[in-house]
Formats: C-alpha cells, structure tokens, sequence
C-alpha cells in the first residue's frame, strides 16, 4: 500500500503515461464508486487535470468485480446506496484499514432519512453565538394518512407545512416535497414523512459547502415568502419537485442586503465543525435560511451527503488540497507512532 506515498513515490521509478511520456507514479489513488451522473457533475476534466499535475489519479470501481481485488486505493470516495454495497465498503475496509473511506458508511446513512439528519443540529443548541441556529418546529408522520391533521393539531405547527419523504434512498420520489396550506390537504399526504413549519426567508437560501475543514458558502434562490393572507385564502397541497437542482445561483442577483447577507463566518465555522464531528463526515452541505425580518435568527433545512460539488467555487483546488491532505496526515501520524 502507498499510503506513505510522499516518500516512495520519490523512490519508485517514472512511467509511461497513455501520451507516451514519462511522469512520475501518482501520490496518491482514488477509487471512485459514483453513479454516472455524479461522475458526470464532479469529475470534470478540469478537477481531473489538476489531480493530475498535483499527483492524484482517480481510478473507477468496477461493482461486478471484487473491491480486495482492485487498486490498491489510498482513497475509496462513493456515494451510492443500498445494503449491498453498504457491506462490501464495510468488509472492505475491515481488510484495508490504511485506506481511508470518504466517508463511513454507517455515518453517511444518518442523513439518509430526515429525521436523524437534523437531530444533531438540534442537540448543539446553538443559541448565542453570531446568531442562533435551530431546526423548524417538526414532527415525524409513519401512520396512517388519516392521523395527520390530529398529529399535526396536537404537536402545535402551523400552517403552512412542507412535507418531505422521510427517507432518502436516491431516488427523485425522496426529493419531491409537497407545501400543504390547509388541515383538510394533510391527510392527502403519504407518509412515511417529516412534516416541517414552512419559515419565510425572503426566497433565498445559503449553501454551506463542506470539504474537510474548508467551508464554501453560496446564495440559491428558494421557495418564495408565504403571506398570512395566502395562507386563509389557500387550499390544498403543493407539489414541487427537486427545487435546490433547478434554482438557478442568487449570487449575482440584485437582491435586498438584508435577505442576502451571508450568514457570519463564525457561526458557519462552528456550526461545520460541530456537525464535521457529530456526524462523522467530511464531506456535506448544509441548507441554511434566515427568518425573515430577523438579522441572526437561522435554520438548518437539509444537510446532504456528498453534494454537487461541481457548483461550488472553486472546488477543484479545495478538493484535491483535501485528498493530499488526508494522506499527509496519515503520513504525519505513522512517523509519530514510529
Ligand atoms: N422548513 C422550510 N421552510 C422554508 N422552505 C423550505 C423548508 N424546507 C424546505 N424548504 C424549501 O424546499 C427546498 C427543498 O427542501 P430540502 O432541501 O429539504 O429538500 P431536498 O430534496 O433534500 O433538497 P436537496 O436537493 O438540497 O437535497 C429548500 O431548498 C427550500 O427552498
Ligand atoms: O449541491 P446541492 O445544490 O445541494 O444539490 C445536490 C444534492 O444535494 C445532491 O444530493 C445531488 O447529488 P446526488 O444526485 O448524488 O444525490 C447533487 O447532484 P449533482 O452532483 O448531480 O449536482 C445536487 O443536486
Ligand atoms: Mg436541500
Ligand atoms: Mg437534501
């Protein structure tokens, strides 16, 4: 195994690449195991040209062959779901423990279902630190549809309320939200779900991208403001499919300072590196979006596992700053065992 690749990669001897020309062998392997998509929006030619040049090769997974039998890896980066796959990157990585598994499979799965996804951010209780950062008012429907206006009534949200697939298992269905206006539309829902209070946030929201201790933040637009009045005089659910993937960027849009102020960078900092260590993973976003008509009053909507990286600035230098960093740190903590 390369891991302390730093130093045998200046030993080894250079190789013919597919141009025919000598280069050194890489620093560092990455196996990948992506749905094409994925492949498609993150391993653009620019991320994989700068691997290249800092010595970092990202090599497919083949899933009809054995994972022992390729590589070697110094890095297994995935997002795929299912059991199956679950317990091959587990008796994978109880083989190969040198190779460090972006990220663990048990750590990623709770953010595979809506409830666990945010239970950390309300256990920290971020109430006085650049502002306050909650979860809106929610509850967590898995009876019968016919329950829902009672369960709703009694756990005090108000109209009106998103309505989000509990779980989420990669397809497009778990991305599919509803907003119900009124108590009758409720039973109309098909639960399993997480019913959310709907929190006006002047129609923008903040993405924080995390990749190790780096922290990006973007503007997206959001769902619009909901008025009292649209509220009385509206009936009925809502259906909208996969908002974040189709709102186009916020971050050139001339827009009110108050509802575009990103949120203070002490308070993302914190916050990334309380969930970094709670969740144990390295690799996510946060949804955030600010109460309107307050300066510091936030909440955590949504936190996804391996996002589209592809859309955050700058992601290729961060990205591979971070692959080179893991494996130097691993290199770091060999010498002071030794
Ligand atoms: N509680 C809420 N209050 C106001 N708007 C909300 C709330 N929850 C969700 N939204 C809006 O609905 C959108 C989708 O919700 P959410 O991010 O939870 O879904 P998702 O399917 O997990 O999205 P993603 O594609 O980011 O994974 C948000 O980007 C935001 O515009
Ligand atoms: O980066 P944000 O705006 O948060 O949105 C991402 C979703 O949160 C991810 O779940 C999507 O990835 P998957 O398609 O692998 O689930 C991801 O898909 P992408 O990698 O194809 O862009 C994005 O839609
Ligand atoms: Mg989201
Ligand atoms: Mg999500």
């Amino acid at each position: 195994m390369r891991l302390n690749g730093e130093i045998s990669c200046r030993n080894e001897e250079l190789r013919e690449n597919e141009s025919g020309l000598l280069v050194p062998p890489p620093k560092l392997v990455v196996g990948y195991a992506l749905t094409s998509k994925k492949v498609k929006s993150f391993l653009q030619p620019k991320l994989e040209g700068l691997a290249r040049k800092k010595g970092i090769l990202f090599v497919a997974i083949d899933q009809n062959k054995p994972l022992s039998d390729q590589g070697p890896f110094d890095i297994v980066l995935h997002k795929l779901t299912g059991k199956e796959w679950r317990q091959i990157l587990e008796d994978y990585w109880e083989k190969h423990p040198e190779v460090t598994v972006l990220d663990p499979p048990g750590a990623i799965q709770h953010l595979y279902n809506r409830q666990s996804m945010l239970q950390d951010v309300a256990d920290l209780n971020l109430t006085d630190y650049y502002g306050r950062v909650a979860v809106p008012k929610q509850l967590v429907i898995t009876k019968e549809p016919s329950s829902i206006p009672v369960a709703v009534t009694k756990a005090g949200l108000t109209l009106p309320i998103v309505a989000k697939p509990l779980v989420i298992d990669g397809s497009a269905k778990s991305h599919e939200l509803s907003l119900a206006f009124d108590q009758y539309s409720l039973s109309k829902l098909e639960p399993p779900l997480v019913l959310q209070e709907f929190v006006n946030h002047g129609g923008v929201l903040f993405k924080v991208y995390i990749v190790g201790e780096a922290i990006k933040v973007v503007r997206r637009f959001s769902l619009p403001d909901v008025d009292e009045h649209q509220v009385l005089n509206s009936a009925g659910i809502f259906r909208f499919p996969r908002v974040s993937c189709a709102a186009a960027s916020a971050d050139d849009a001339d827009l009110d300072p108050a509802v575009a102020e990103l949120p203070p960078r002490p308070l993302l900092e914190r916050l990334a590196r309380e969930l970094r260590r709670r969740l144990g993973l390295r690799l996510f976003n946060i949804d955030i979006i600010r109460k309107l008509g307050t300066r510091d009053h936030y909440y955590v909507i949504d936190i996804n596992y391996f996002p589209g990286y592809g859309k955050m600035p700058g992601y290729e230098q961060i990205f591979t700053d971070f692959l080179l960093s893991l494996v130097q740190g691993n290199y770091k903590r060999r010498l002071s065992y030794s």
